[in-house]
């Protein structure tokens, strides 16, 4: 799929540039909405008029009537724009959403952030759906708090400009006070927020090693410290929610005492005794502009509010946010005619002890590469050093290039990698698979043979995983992550161990799939070596050293691999 590249991924502005056809559709709808709304003051004083001209007999009814039928209509199409500017807004940030997700994802995919990369992956996801809602609550209020208080503003002017400005006058004066608050609502939920992280990190742990506290005697110590950090969260939580809740009607306190000097020197203009001579009309249209003013100025705060929320999470998210790999990328992916390796020795950084020798392996496009051993014997190792994790003397060729003449972005093209550990994230089971990509989801469930499973969850592919996939078993988590990986599948697959927690039958199913691919080699490290007569080469690794050919062969020649097969069979 074609994504517009970003251009600075860590400057928000570049997230409303990407926008601007649908932040067009949101302004000028928001226009028409926000200054239409003035017209239900002018129209509320034109009818208590009209009533009052009635009550008098100075009109027919047939005029009151035709007043309130214009009203709905007027009503009526600024409620149209309402509901599109809103409609809109929606699609900014599900666009917002989702770009930003697949630059977080992209990090996820391209950089190494340690063993933790699913948690750190899943609060950062957190911080960018704050993010995403401080900025829909920025656009949208700039039109039904900013626009809005501007179309007020002009009609109160209109009617009388020295009791505007004396009515208003209260109105900076909530603002200050919003801003001499700023520092303190900030504090409470920086303090909020960063108590929510460790609580979650604390949870994960809990769960994660509960076996292990309990076996060494420590769960009551542990269980003891995450008290502790859940009354924390509790304490901060309330005060943040406090300041955050308590100040809106304070603002509209104060914004409100206007109200009674309109009250009185409108009531000198009725009687025209004030300075300016008003009728009913102008008295009711000015006192609603002005309640309505003084509504706005607390969605200002909350404005606000929602503003700095955002900017706490962009702070944290910002640092993810850059280098979008995904965006070197060519579109198509490149063509795969051959992978060598010639006279390889391969070994984890540092570890020689570990190395496996005399790997030599020419695998054509099409074909599928069974990779196996005894456990520990290194077929992870293999894998590894395609992708530059672990170290190799000997030449990797890819089309007749060697690896490591490749740039890290320029390799990535070539290789897609699923490893023991699925790494899935707490996001629904399409994004997992998607990985912010616009793909047909149901045809790579079918791959994995996930997709009935899934049709049967409520939600289907919506249906959210929790954290690392934990609400899905084992095998399932397994397939998942393989439909990812066959979703982003480049010329090279490497998968390790990807049916370790699947039945046989499934296995063959998956497989058969597996072999209709065209235009890939894959490399498939397995302990499960029943299928191995039907792929297409075998590495047996035995003692550090590797034996290369195809599975007839080497069952007849090899009596270590022979020994290997027939262990297999037994097991199975
Ligand atoms: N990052 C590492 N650094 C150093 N040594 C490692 C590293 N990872 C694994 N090893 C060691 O290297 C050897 C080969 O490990 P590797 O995981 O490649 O084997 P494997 O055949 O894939 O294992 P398994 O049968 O568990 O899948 C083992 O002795 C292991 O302890």
């Amino acid at each position: 799929m074609t994504q517009k590249k970003t251009r600075d991924p860590k400057k928000m502005s570049s997230y409303f540039q990407y926008e601007i056809p649908i932040l067009a559709v949101v302004t000028v709808s928001g226009l028409i909405y926000n200054v239409g709304m003035a017209a239900g003051p002018y129209f509320q004083g034109q009818l208590v008029q009209g009533l009052y001209d009635l009550l008098k007999r100075k009109i027919p009814s047939s005029r009151l009537v035709q007043l309130a039928l214009l009203y709905i209509v007027v009503i009526a199409l600024v409620q149209v724009c309402r509901a599109v500017k809103r409609f809109s807004v929606r699609i900014f940030a599900n666009h917002t959403s989702r770009r930003m997700r697949r630059l977080l994802y992209n990090a996820l995919l391209h950089r190494h952030f340690g063993d933790d990369s699913g948690s750190l992956m899943t609060k950062a996801i957190s911080d960018v759906d704050s993010c995403v809602e401080g900025m829909r609550k920025f656009t949208t209020e700039v039109f039904d708090t900013g626009v809005v208080m501007i179309a007020y503003l002009a009609m109160l002017l209109y009617y009388d400009v020295r009791l505007t400005f004396l009515a208003c006058m209260f109105t900076p004066m909530a603002y200050l006070i919003a801003n001499i608050l700023k520092k303190q609502v900030v504090k409470a939920n920086r303090a909020y927020k960063e108590s929510e992280s460790t609580l979650n990190t604390m949870t994960l742990d809990r769960i994660v090693h509960a076996m292990t506290y309990r076996v060494t005697g420590r769960e009551q110590a542990v269980n003891g410290r995450y008290e502790k950090q859940l009354t924390d969260y509790e304490h901060k939580s309330a005060i943040s929610n406090i300041f955050e809740g308590a100040l809106t009607p304070l603002y509209d306190a104060i914004a409100m005492f206007g109200i009674v000097l309109i009250i009185y020197f409108g009531g000198r203009n009725v009687l025209h005794i004030g300075w300016k001579a008003w009728n009913l009309a102008s008295f009711t249209t000015f006192l609603a502009c002005f309640t309505n003013l003084a509504t706005k100025v607390s969605h200002a705060a909350k404005l606000f509010n929602a503003v700095q929320k955002a900017q706490v999470s962009w702070v944290r998210i910002k640092p993810l946010m850059s280098d979008p790999v995904y965006d070197h990328y060519q579109k198509e992916n490149p063509v795969i005619n051959e992978l060598a390796f010639d006279q390889v020795t391969a070994y984890y950084h540092g570890h020689p002890e570990t190395a496996v020798k005399d790997i030599n392996l020419t695998a054509a496009s099409g074909q599928i590469i069974g990779i196996t051993g005894e456990v520990a014997c290194g077929k992870s190792l293999l894998g590894k050093a395609l992708i530059r994790e672990a170290d190799y003397q000997g030449n990797i060729l890819i089309n007749g290039t060697e690896l490591k003449e490749l740039s890290p972005h320029a390799a990535h093209q070539w290789i897609t990698y699923m490893g023991h550990d699925p790494m899935l994230l707490s996001d629904s089971i399409k994004n997992n698979i998607c990985l912010g990509d616009d793909l047909d989801v149901g045809s790579y469930l079918k791959m994995v043979c996930l997709d009935e499973e899934v049709a049967s969850l409520q939600d289907g592919p919506d249906t959210l995983i929790g954290n690392g996939g934990m609400t899905l078993s084992g095998g399932q988590q397994q397939r998942v992550a393989l439909a990812r990986t066959l979703a982003h599948a480049k010329p090279i697959i490497v998968l390790d161990d990807p049916f370790s927690a699947v039945d046989q039958a499934t296995e063959q199913k998956i497989l058969d799939q597996l072999k209709s691919l065209k235009g890939h080699i894959i490399l498939l490290m397995t302990h499960r070596v029943d299928c191995f007569s039907q792929l297409d080469q075998i590495v047996f690794i035995n003692d550090h050293r590797v034996f290369t050919g195809n599975h007839a062969d080497l069952l007849s020649q090899n009596k270590d691999y022979q020994k290997l097969i027939e262990g297999g069979k037994h097991h199975a």
